[in-house]
């Protein structure tokens, strides 16, 4: 991603350092005899950097959200699927968007998942790539250090609110 945006090619890499924070979640989603009710997941963008998830074969539930459409994600069989986070968002100053996405849940089948959560060490601050930003491409998010931002993660996925969107200037 750096070399894409024609930053120092350890730019983001520095920012994962042994203190930078790895979180599993195992996902079981069962049976729910009234889908049009319930979620498994409810809408929302990941807080961390990078999110590697993995779905049982041929299981279906995971959306994406694109201009105001949920649409479905597919999982390959033996595929990992990389999500980016909204720290990533900022970080690039918004060239790479945190999709929000939800899980829906199925009548009849269970459904298992493993997600891998990457971010930042916590000791970093959380700003636009100053590498990006000039007189005419301007930051669109304001700062914020890491401890900062990962207090505020699961409060604001609880009250339904994106931290980029707090962020953003
Ligand atoms: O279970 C899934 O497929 C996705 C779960 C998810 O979006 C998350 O844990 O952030
Ligand atoms: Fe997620």
């Amino acid at each position: 991603m750096a070399n894409l945006l024609k930053l120092d090619e350890n730019y983001f890499a520095n920012r994962f350092t042994s203190k930078a924070l790895a979180l599993a979640r195992l996902g079981y989603y069962p049976p729910c005899p009234r889908p049009d009710l319930v979620l498994g997941f409810k809408p929302h963008c990941d807080g961390g950097a990078l999110s590697i998830l993995f779905v049982e074969e041929h299981t279906r539930g995971l959306q994406v959200l694109k201009d105001g459409k949920w649409y479905d994600v597919l999982c390959e069989p033996y595929t990992l699927l990389i999500n980016i986070g909204e720290c990533m968002e900022i970080m690039t100053n918004g060239i790479f968007k945190s999709p929000t996405h939800r899980v829906l849940t199925n009548a009849v089948k269970e459904r298992f998942s493993v997600v891998m959560f990457y971010g930042v060490d916590e000791e970093t601050m959380i700003e636009p790539a100053p590498g990006l930003l000039d007189e005419k491409r301007l930051a669109n998010y304001t700062k914020v250090h890491g401890n900062d931002y990962y207090a505020s993660v699961f409060g604001h996925f609880r009250q339904g609110k994106t931290i980029k969107d707090i962020l953003k200037v």
